[in-house]
């Protein structure tokens, strides 16, 4: 006879509508990719903890992983102040980065993954601690359903610019000049729709709070990304950009299909 399912049982199994064969909305796909990269998570590692909804499927994960014993001794760095909130839900304890020893592997989400693996991300305003934490780990691990999969970088939307609040408009004209009679090219402050204040739209705020720049090309970023990417980087008043060049080592992909891939960087 055997016995009744156990609470460790039950976190487990996947359940029936993260499995391949029941995959129907996007928002399933990347449960799947996220409980994928769970999967590669050992008792007694440090995390680098990404943000974004994505992101947020593997953090439930851990969650229940932790709090049925499957996981030990696991604790996580988040990549911002929602996901360290979503974290501590979860029960999973909080480091900063630089107080662990070292990250054994990170797990975020993308807005853009290209052929050879490099990213678009920070569409959700993270991009500075995401760089920094996923950049200091051995393992990034990223996150995505198939829609993410694109032929160049700024394919499907904004490429995001972190800069400095003091001079924002000095700097958003220099950041143009380094796409200069590019046809196509255009960028702009991100804003939101004001609370308090009589301006309709106010700059986003990031958690460092700085602002964000949010590039657009018509047909995707064509050129040599790492000569762009200094160049952005060389401005003084920028801080950071969302192109991650090679700092993903594997991305899982959760396809339409109901298969899930992983590419290695080769
Ligand atoms: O970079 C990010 C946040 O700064 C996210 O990982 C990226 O925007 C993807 O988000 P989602 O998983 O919600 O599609």
């Amino acid at each position: 006879m055997g016995s009744a399912a156990s609470p460790l049982d039950a976190a487990l199994v996947v359940p029936p509508s993260a499995t391949a064969a029941a995959v129907v909305t996007q928002e399933e796909l990347k449960r799947v990719a996220a409980y994928r990269a769970v999967e590669m998570v050992e008792s007694g590692m440090t995390l680098g903890l990404g943000t974004g909804s994505t992101a947020a499927h593997a953090l439930d994960r851990l969650g229940d992983l932790l709090r049925c014993g499957a996981l030990r001794g696991v604790a996580g760095v988040p990549t911002s102040l929602k996901t360290e909130a979503h974290a501590a839900r979860e029960g999973i304890p909080i480091l900063a980065l630089g107080e662990a020893p070292g990250i054994h592997l990170s797990i975020d989400g993308a807005d853009e993954v290209d052929p050879e693996l490099n990213l678009v991300k920070g569409r959700g305003g993270s991009l500075l601690r995401e760089k920094m934490i996923e950049g200091a780990g051995k393992r990034f691990v990223v996150i995505v359903d198939e829609s993410k999969l694109v032929p160049r970088l700024g394919c499907t939307g904004a490429v995001p610019v972190e800069v400095v609040p003091f001079g924002c408009f000095h700097t958003l004209g220099l950041i143009r000049k380094v796409f200069d009679g590019l046809p196509g090219f255009s960028a702009r402050l991100r804003t939101v729709a004001a609370k308090d204040t009589a301006a309709k739209e106010v700059p986003f705020v990031t958690d460092n709070g700085n602002y964000i720049v949010e590039m657009f090309f018509d047909d995707g970023i064509r050129g040599d990304l790492r000569e762009i990417s200094d160049r952005l980087l060389q401005i003084t008043g920028v801080v950071e950009h969302g192109m991650f060049l090679g700092l993903a080592t594997e991305v899982v992909v959760a396809k339409k299909d109901g298969s899930v891939i992983v590419l290695d960087k080769k």
